[in-house]
C-alpha cells in the first residue's frame, strides 16, 4: 500500500517514522524548508517506547505530486488546512483513502466537499509530541494511540486494509465503527484541557492549587452539552475520564496548544474552541466559560497578528 504522509511535524512524523520503519510504504509530502531540513538530517523520533532514525526517508515536494496514493495520512494543523488541501490534491484518485488525524471536527466537512465524502475517513489520535527546531519529533510520555474507522460505522474491507498496513508499526492501531464519537470525545477532552490550561496559562496541577477545579468541571459541562445536543452524548466513563484528567491535583500537563501561545506560535483556536462556541450557539446553549476561553484565545491571536506585522 502507497502510503502519502501529508507533514513532518509532531503527528506525521512520528506515525509516518514509525510506519517507514517497520518497512511500509511512505512518503512524506512536505514543505521545501522541511524538505531540506529532513535530507539534510533525516527523521528522529525520540520516544520513551523506542527511538527511530530515517537517514534518508522518501519525500516529496507538492510540484512533483504526479499520482494517486492509496492512503493519504493528513496531519497538518488546522490553520494549514486549506492550503494542505490543495498541496495533496494530486495526490488523491477515485481509490484514495484519506486519514485525517487533526483534532476537533470541522475539517471533516471540508475535506468532504473537496474530495467526496467517501473518500474521507475518520481518525483520531492520543499522543503527545511536538517537533523540535531541529525537526526532531519528542515523544512526550508513553501514549501513542491512533484510531481509524469508516465515517458510516460500518467497517469496509478497504479500511480493514488499511487497519492492517498500520498495525504493528510500533504503536497502537485501533479500527473502531464508532470513529465519529471516538473523535468528539477526542475533542470534548482537548477543548477542556487546552481552554482551561490556556485561560489558566498553567499547568493543570497549578490551577487546580489554584482552586479552579470546579471551573474545569464547568467547562467540561459546557463541552459534554455541545456534544450531547450535536446527537453526539459521551458515555459517562468518558466524561470521567476528561473531568478526571482536568481536575488532577499535581498534574504537570500544559497541553500543547499552551506551548504554542508560550512559544508565540499559532494556535488551533477556531477548530477547537471556536467551533464548539459556535454549535452551543446554534443549539441555543449557554457556555459561559467557553466564551471567555475563546475570547481569551482571540485576544492572544490579535496581539500575535499586531506584533508579527509590526
Ligand atoms: N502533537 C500532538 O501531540 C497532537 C496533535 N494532534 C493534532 O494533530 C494535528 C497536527 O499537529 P502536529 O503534528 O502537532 O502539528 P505540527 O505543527 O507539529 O506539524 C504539522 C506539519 O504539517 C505541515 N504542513 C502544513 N501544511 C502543509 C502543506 N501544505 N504541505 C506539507 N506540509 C504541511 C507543517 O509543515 P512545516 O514543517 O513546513 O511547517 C508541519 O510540519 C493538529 O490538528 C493537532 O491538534 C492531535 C493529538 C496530539
Ligand atoms: C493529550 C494532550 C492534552 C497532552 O498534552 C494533548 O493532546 C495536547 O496537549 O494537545
Amino acid at each position: 500500500m502507497r502510503i502519502l504522509v501529508l507533514g513532518a511535524g509532531g503527528i506525521g512524523g512520528y506515525f509516518g517514522g514509525r510506519l517507514a520503519a517497520a518497512g511500509r510504504d511512505v512518503t512524506f509530502l512536505v514543505r521545501p524548508r522541511r524538505a531540506e531540513m529532513l535530507r539534510e538530517r533525516g527523521l528522529s523520533i525520540s520516544s520513551p517506547l523506542g527511538d527511530v532514525h530515517l537517514a534518508m526517508p522518501s519525500l516529496v515536494t507538492a510540484d512533483q505530486l504526479a499520482q494517486p496514493y492509496d492512503l493519504v495520512i493528513l496531519s497538518c494543523k488546522a490553520y494549514d488546512l486549506e492550503d494542505a488541501m490543495r498541496s495533496l490534491a494530486p495526490s488523491v484518485g477515485s481509490e484514495t483513502a484519506i486519514l485525517p488525524l487533526l483534532n476537533g471536527v470541522a475539517h471533516i466537512e471540508l475535506l468532504e466537499q473537496q474530495f467526496g465524502a467517501s473518500a474521507v475517513l475518520g481518525g483520531t489520535c492520543y499522543i503527545s509530541t511536538t517537533a523540535q527546531p531541529d525537526g526532531t519529533i519528542v515523544h512526550m510520555n508513553d501514549m501513542h494511540r491512533l484510531t481509524l474507522g469508516d465515517r458510516t460505522g460500518v467497517t469496509s474491507s478497504r479500511v480493514e486494509a488499511i487497519h492492517r498496513q498500520l498495525s504493528g508499526a510500533g504503536f497502537d492501531a485501533v479500527l473502531s465503527d464508532r470513529i465519529v464519537q471516538n473523535m468528539w470525545d477526542k475533542w470534548v477532552f482537548i477543548a477542556s484541557s487546552a481552554g482551561m490550561t490556556c485561560l489558566m496559562r498553567s499547568s493543570i496541577g497549578d490551577y487546580v492549587s489554584a482552586g479552579a477545579t470546579s471551573l474545569a468541571s464547568q467547562l467540561v459541562d459546557e463541552c459534554v452539552s455541545v456534544a450531547t445536543a450535536a446527537g453526539h452524548s459521551l458515555d459517562d466513563a468518558e466524561v470521567a475520564n476528561v473531568r478526571s484528567f482536568v481536575t488532577k491535583a499535581g498534574s504537570t500537563i500544559k497541553t500543547s496548544m499552551l506551548r504554542d501561545i508560550e512559544n508565540g506560535a499559532p494556535i488551533e483556536a477556531d477548530q477547537i474552541i471556536g467551533d464548539m462556541v459556535r454549535r452551543a450557539a446554534s443549539f441555543s446553549l449557554p457556555t459561559p466559560i467557553l466564551s471567555v476561553v475563546q475570547a481569551h484565545l482571540k485576544s492572544y491571536e490579535i496581539g500575535r497578528a499586531r506584533r508579527l506585522a509590526a
